[in-house]
């Protein structure tokens, strides 16, 4: 019988007799801390935590496809249940669920530091959920480092007039679009349109390519844009899972073709760049990039995967969002006629007819502006902040322990009862009414109930671009189009699609020309 058991064999169930002492250790040995007051917790069971709430949910609504509408909908009836300030554990992680405005505040005022690292799953020399990301990146030197750099010169006041004659060109591109469906009386799905005016901008702004479809390359940036899009969930799932097997050796994650085709396009551009003459002329984010790599007295030595991740990064942080506020706003302003017209004549008003709206119209038009902050409080295209709690601290008068997860859902928290007249409502107005200087205070509450772009310092660092293109594609396409749709209403029905809010069946609509006479040459004028 000895024989049986080899030396293999016994490692085997040493590692069992071990996991197994283990878990009885952990059951039966280790006592809650009762000295300190948790958050409120559904039920949890031993090992799986809560897990088994996630198991009976989908078991209520098998219709539902686990990953395009379970978070919002899971996260939404288990704070219904069980309490807006909630911790639950997914086996052994603890997760904070916050889904109210106060808490929130609590949050990104007192304990903004605390909570400035993400702890999401990275995937050593991989482009993508790489270290050496910016998003994934814990808040410490090279975040501290980044932000800088992206605040003051990647998308920076200089920056953004630079880079402004590229957005009006996509904006212009994307009206001769319209202009052409609308003369042939044919729809657009205003998302495919929106993807390519927003990809554009992006690929323009941070490597001095388009997507057009004369250029072989960029056509293929597109195109990988959309593939790893579509697999984000997968891959981010990847990581979690197979991640873990990399680290024994086991490759698994790198050898997927969408992401080695997305390095080596993104290594060929460097390499272009790095080539190129006249540097110094017309500087885009990577010639920016390159430089400080290469500069002996930068305050941090950023790294060639630094620099690929980040471009990775503002390509999936920058186009799904954009895209996904563009449509669900239009989808706003064609149920809701009223405000139409409003926009209209505020339009034409300050615009006129005869030049196209541009971003330096944007403060003069305070109307549209709340509108697309409207809009973008109903529909918040990331609907759930990741965080984590890197040390313990008091939140809502309960303790949370270092490093729990955090989990801000701001769909619920911009739509919270408590602090939202009329929350499910849409209604620009409540964002007219301006404060006098000596409100600081409600200034301040205001702001932090008001989330789409995140909070503290680990908020979206590309609001203003994104308010820009934005509010002048909505500005444009009400200035120069009617839109006609089928039946009475757009289906206002959301999911949840790679990480962010999106809707259920696509806006489409066929564009009537309102104004087709600007010309070229007084286009920006
Ligand atoms: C309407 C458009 C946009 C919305 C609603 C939006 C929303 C968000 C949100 C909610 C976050 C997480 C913030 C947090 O954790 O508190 C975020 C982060 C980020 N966004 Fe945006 N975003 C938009 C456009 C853009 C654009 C155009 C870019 C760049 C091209 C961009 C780049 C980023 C980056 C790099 C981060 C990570 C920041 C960090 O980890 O510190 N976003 N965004």
């Amino acid at each position: 019988m000895a024989s049986i058991i080899t030396g293999e064999c016994q490692y085997f169930i040493l590692i069992l007799l071990c996991f197994f002492a283990f878990i009885c250790f952990f059951l039966f040995f280790t006592k809650p801390t009762h000295s300190v007051r948790l958050p409120p917790s559904p039920p949890s069971l031993p090992i799986i935590g809560h897990l088994h709430h996630l198991l009976f949910f989908l078991l209520y609504k098998p219709s539902l496809f686990f990953f395009d509408i379970l978070p919002l909908e899971f996260l939404h009836t288990l704070s219904s249940k069980y309490g807006t300030l909630l911790l639950f554990r997914a086996s052994f992680f603890p997760f904070l669920l916050v889904s109210s405005a106060s808490v929130a505040y609590e949050i990104f005022t007192t304990h903004d530091v605390n909570v400035s690292s993400r702890n999401l799953p990275t995937n050593e020399g991989s482009i993508i959920f790489d270290t050496s990301g910016f998003v994934t990146a814990p808040y410490g030197g090279y975040f501290k480092f980044m932000k800088k750099l992206i605040v003051t010169k990647l998308l920076g006041p200089n920056a953004q007039v630079q880079s402004r004659s590229i957005r009006e060109d996509e904006l212009e591109r994307l009206r001769g679009i319209l202009l052409d469906k609308a003369r042939k009386k044919e729809s657009v799905e205003i998302n495919k349109e929106a993807r390519k005016l927003v990809g554009n901008i992006v690929a323009r702004m941070t490597m001095g390519r388009s997507f057009t479809e004369e250029n072989g390359d960029v056509e293929s940036i597109q195109s990988l844009v959309a593939k790893a899009n579509a697999s984000k969930i997968k891959m981010a799932l990847s990581v979690l899972i197979f991640g873990q097997l990399e680290k024994v050796g086991i490759s698994w994650f790198k050898k997927r073709t969408v992401i080695k085709k997305f390095d080596k396009l993104i290594e060929r551009c460097l390499v272009e760049h790095k080539e190129k003459p006249n540097k110094d002329q017309c500087m885009d984010m990577m010639d920016v990039l390159l430089a400080v790599s290469e500069d002996p007295n930068a305050e941090y030595k950023i790294t060639r995967n630094n620099i690929k991740a980040f471009l990775v990064e503002l390509f999936f942080g920058g186009i799904d969002t954009s895209v996904n506020s563009i449509q669900w706003t239009m989808a706003e302003i064609i149920n809701n006629p009223i405000i139409a017209d409003r926009l209209r004549e505020e339009i034409d008003s300050v615009v006129g007819k005869s030049r196209l709206i541009q971003e330096t119209d944007l403060p003069n038009l305070p109307y549209l502006q709340a509108v697309i902050k409207e809009a973008l409080r109903l529909h918040p295209p990331v609907p759930i902040i990741p965080r984590e709690f890197n040390q313990g601290c008091t939140v809502g008068g309960f303790f949370v322990p270092g490093k729990t997860r955090l989990l801000v859902n701001i769909f619920a928290v911009m739509r919270d009862p408590n602090v939202w007249e009329d929350p499910l409502e849409f209604k620009p107005e409540r964002f007219l009414t301006s404060l006098s200087p000596g409100q600081e205070d409600e200034r301040n509450k205001q702001t932090l109930k008001y989330l789409p772009f995140g909070g503290g310092r680990r908020g979206c660092p590309a609001s203003n671009l994104g308010y820009m293109i934005v509010g002048t594609t909505i500005g444009m396409m009400l200035q120069c189009f009617d839109w006609s749709i089928k039946g009475e209403k757009v289906n206002m029905d959301g999911c949840f699609k790679e990480f962010t809010e999106t809707m259920a069946y696509p806006l489409t609509f066929t564009p009537v020309t309102r104004i087709s006479t600007i010309d070229s040459e007084t286009l920006h004028t």
